[in-house]
């Protein structure tokens, strides 16, 4: 499962998952940017930080984001080595097929840092696939995507994500590897499943993935939450007096009450609507809009 932050990572902990990642499509889902490119190591290692708070038995992988691998082996271990020191993350997980393996082996052998790869639809080089495409729809396509999993495997990779392949090509990829496949969109033969979370419980409604199955519809469950809220506070039923609220001794309050009396005229306990009254001056110090001539030019 993917988390983002502390309570999204109880919750998959709490539900049992074996995996959490923190994912960088934690730029859309959770940032609202259109794709992944933006996000950087500092937002990464933030979100991170977070969900390890949240997790206790869930292992926890982190995402290294686009540029932050892609220069040069020093860097590629350097950011490796961030993710885990200061983002808490138990490894790293990289979009790379072959063209990754040294920069894979320097982190796995040089730093001891554990390796996820990702291969097939790579969201950080979707502009060079042309978009969010299916990969190894081809016969060539298939097999590139066959070497870039062995190459990841012989790098030193401990696990590697499929995402967005033809299942036969996922299946075939499962079967040659000796270290777990975990998939998305590559069907259902892959060793596990990972699907984005706020995909899988209504919380992301820009675009759908034709692999994504919704669980729940926590969404619309908000909005009527907070509709219903503003209801409440409209009509006067929340914060209900006794329930919600907090009380001077009785003394006290006796007191208090014959003092403000006294000393600023001011009758407690019936209801006054402040934005009521605020309106109701302000409509008599400031002109109404009505009386307002257009703006010309
Ligand atoms: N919310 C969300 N869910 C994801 O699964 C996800 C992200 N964001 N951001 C990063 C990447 C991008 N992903 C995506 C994004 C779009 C499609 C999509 O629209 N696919 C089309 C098929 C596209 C084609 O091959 O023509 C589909 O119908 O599923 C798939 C995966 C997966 N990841
Ligand atoms: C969908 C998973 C595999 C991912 O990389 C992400 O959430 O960023
Ligand atoms: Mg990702």
């Amino acid at each position: 499962m993917t988390a983002y932050d502390f309570p999204t990572a109880a919750a998959c902990d709490r539900a049992g998952v074996d995996m959490i990642l923190v994912g960088d499509s934690l730029a859309m889902v959770a940032l609202g940017h259109e794709d992944t490119s933006q996000i950087t190591m500092n937002d990464m290692i933030h979100h991170s930080k977070a969900v390890s708070r949240g997790t206790s038995s869930a292992f926890h992988v982190a995402d290294l984001p686009f540029g932050s691998y892609h220069t040069d082996e020093a860097t590629a271990v350097s950011n490796a080595i961030r993710m885990v020191k200061e983002g808490r993350a138990e490894a790293v997980k990289l979009e790379a097929g072959r063209r990754g393996a040294t920069k894979i082996d320097a982190i796995v052998n040089g730093a001891g840092i554990p390796v996820v790869g990702h291969i097939g639809l790579t969201p950080q080089t979707a502009v060079a696939l042309g978009g969010f495409r299916v990969q190894g729809k081809t016969f060539s396509n298939a097999q590139a995507l066959v070497d870039d999993a062995l190459a990841l495997q012989d790098a030193g990779c401990f696990s590697m994500v499929l995402e967005a392949m033809p299942s036969l090509v996922a299946e075939s990829i499962t079967r040659l590897l000796n270290i777990p496949t975990i998939g998305i969109g590559a069907g259902p033969s892959t060793s596990g499943q990972v699907l984005v979370l706020s995909d899988m419980v209504g919380l992301f409604d820009r675009f759908t993935p034709k692999f994504c199955r919704g669980f729940a519809d926590l969404g619309s469950r908000m909005v009527s939450a907070v509709a219903e809220y503003k209801h409440a506070v409209r009509s006067h039923e929340f914060p209900a007096e006794g329930v919600h609220t907090y009380e001077m001794p009785a003394a006290t309050e006796e007191k208090w009450r014959t003092f403000v009396q006294k000393q600023f005229g001011l009758e407690l306990g019936q209801h006054v609507d402040k934005n009521k009254e605020t309106a109701a001056v302000a409509s008599q110090l400031l002109p109404s809009k009505a009386n307002v001539a257009p703006e010309s030019g």
